[in-house]
Formats: C-alpha cells, structure tokens, sequence
C-alpha cells in the first residue's frame, strides 16, 4: 500500500510517525514569541486585512440555518467589503471575495444556487463525516460527504476519528481518511482533527501526519464547537507538521485554522504565523484559510476605520 502522494511504504513511513514526540515547552515559547510579535506595520495593515478577507471560509454552521441566511452568507461571501470603501483603496477592480463559502451538507445545495444566481465561482465548502463529533458509522458519513459532493460542494471539511486517534489507532485512522479521500472524487478534502479533544501536542502531530499521508489538501484545526479551538501553539505543532512532510516528499498541504477566531488582530497574527512558519507561498487561498463565522464582521469594522478615520455605526454595515 502506498499513499497518493509519497511513493513509499505507508507502513515505514508510519513508524517513523508513531516514534515522534513533540517538545511542548518548545512549542510553547515559539507560540509566545508569534503571539507577542511584531504583526504588519501600521500602513500595510489595510492591505493584509484585505489579504485575510480572500482566505476566509465564510461559514454558517448552526441548527436555524435556512436557504434564506446562507443566501445571505453568500452575497456577503461574494461582495465581502463595501464597495467604497475599496474604492477608497483602490482595490475595488479587483474582485475581492472570501475564499469560500462553509456550510452544512443539507444546505450545500442552497449555498450553490445561491452563488449560480449571482453569476459567482466562489467554492461551496461542506462539513461532512458526521460534524462535529464524527460519532456515526462510517457508511454515513462516506454517503454524506457524497451527498455534499452530488449537491456540488467542491470542497469537504471531513472530522476525524478521535476514538481512532486516542487509541492509538493510526493505522486505522489512515485507511478511514483514504476512504473519504476516495469518496471525496475530485472535490479538495480538509481534514478537522479536532485538536481540542486529541489531549497532547504529540498527538496532534501524529494526527497531521496521518491525514496528509492519505491525501488531504488541508489539515484544520477545529470543528469550532469543541471548548478548545484554533490556538497558536497547536498551530505550531501542525505547520512543523507541514514543513516536515514537504521536506519529505515535496508535496505542499494547506492550513485552515478555525474556530473562535473573531478579531482583525487575531488575522493579523494567523497570517504572520504562516509567513515566519511555511513562507510566503502559504499566505493565499491554495494553501491558508481562516475558517470564521464571525471574523469578516471585525476586519470590514477595522478597514472601514481605517478608509474614514471612524468607525462605523451598526447600520453602516448592514450585512457585517
Ligand atoms: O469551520 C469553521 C468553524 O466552525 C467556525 O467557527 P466559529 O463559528 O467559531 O468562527
């Protein structure tokens, strides 16, 4: 058995994973370092604002979610900021959207109509694999990633199996990722593990490893409804994980930190993270995406700020 993108034996390779261990004060200190440093200087910081914007997942994941509030979410995935304020920066030529637009696998077929109508090729992202938990028999969750994929997602967010991961089940874990790798077709998979309930850093680098092995295009962090999510030091953890596997075999795996991510600052400090950990070829949507239900609100607050000297009353940003 091989896997898709490193042509040797899974299973030497798989020792060689299950032998890491991951130096948690190390990770520490470099995260400190990320999360106090230096982000864009002030005068670029509107241009790097707008550099998060097109590698935001746009994502509604909720019980009362409608055709009509994932319409909404794609209008705003497909006109992110207002159009004088980009005009303002002279950026309103240049078809700024989100990277995509996440949802439930029922309300892929929304979000596609939606984007169809208003003339847009945004991707439809979905959740699938029994989110967030992943607790449904495998039967289900592979039909519901073909489910999503029938109703034209091109992109499936699949969770991981942590009972699989805690029990030190890597092997097992490999061939259920190579099943929704498979059932994904030509759609690009990012794979949530769900760093919050996989209790240590070493695990977590197994995990990243693991899922690159059997072909995802991302590794993410969360399904953003654990009580821990998207943290610097697990990030760490994850884009060493990246860098390693390049190194190995050359193929480049994309980051998508999500969950709880609120703020323009917090963006700003992501991107810095993946331009000092993986370099500048990290810093676009092929390779970074800030999975967010709630981050657009705060960056279009701040450009808005940042274009007028003010900040913006409610109404001002009606869609926000
Ligand atoms: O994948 C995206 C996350 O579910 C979004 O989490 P959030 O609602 O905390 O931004």
């Amino acid at each position: 058995l091989t896997c898709h993108c490193y042509s040797t034996s899974i299973t030497g390779y798989l020792e060689w994973v299950l032998k890491v261990r991951v130096n948690t004060q190390a990770v520490l200190k470099r995260a400190q370092q990320i999360q106090g440093g230096k982000v864009a200087k002030k005068q670029w910081q509107a241009a790097w604002l707008l550099k998060a914007v097109t590698c935001i997942d746009l994502t509604t994941l909720a019980g009362d979610d409608t055709p009509s509030n994932v319409h909404r979410l794609c209008m705003k995935a497909t006109q992110p900021i207002r159009h004088d304020l980009l005009k303002s920066m002279d950026m309103h030529d240049k078809g700024i959207t989100t990277a995509a637009v996440c949802v439930y696998p029922s309300r892929v077929a929304d979000a596609v109509k939606s984007l169809k109508a208003a003339n847009s090729s945004l991707p439809v992202a979905s959740v699938a694999t029994g989110f967030p938990a992943g607790q449904t028999p495998l039967k289900t969750r592979l039909e519901e990633v073909q489910m999503a994929v029938e109703d034209g997602a091109t992109e499936i967010d699949i969770v991981i199996n942590r009972t699989l991961a805690l029990t030190g089940q890597w092997r097992a874990l490999y061939d259920e990722i190579r099943q929704f790798r498979e059932a994904c077709g030509d759609a690009h998979m990012k794979t949530i593990l769900a760093v919050g309930e996989l209790g240590t850093f070493t695990n977590v680098y197994k995990a990243s490893l693991v899922s690159m092995m059997a072909g995802s295009d991302f590794i993410k962090t969360s399904t953003g409804k654990e009580s821990v999510n998207a943290t610097y030091p697990v990030a760490i953890v994850m884009v060493r994980a990246i860098r390693d596997y390049c190194l190995r075999t050359g193929y480049k795996v994309g980051f998508k930190p999500a969950g709880g991510i609120r703020t323009a600052q917090e963006s700003l400090v992501w991107l810095t993270l993946m331009k000092e950990e993986l370099g500048d070829e990290w810093l676009s949507p092929h390779l970074f995406r800030l999975g967010a239900s709630s981050l657009l609100a705060d960056i279009e607050r701040q450009i808005y700020h940042y274009v007028t000297g003010r900040y913006p009353a409610y109404h001002e940003l009606p869609m926000a």
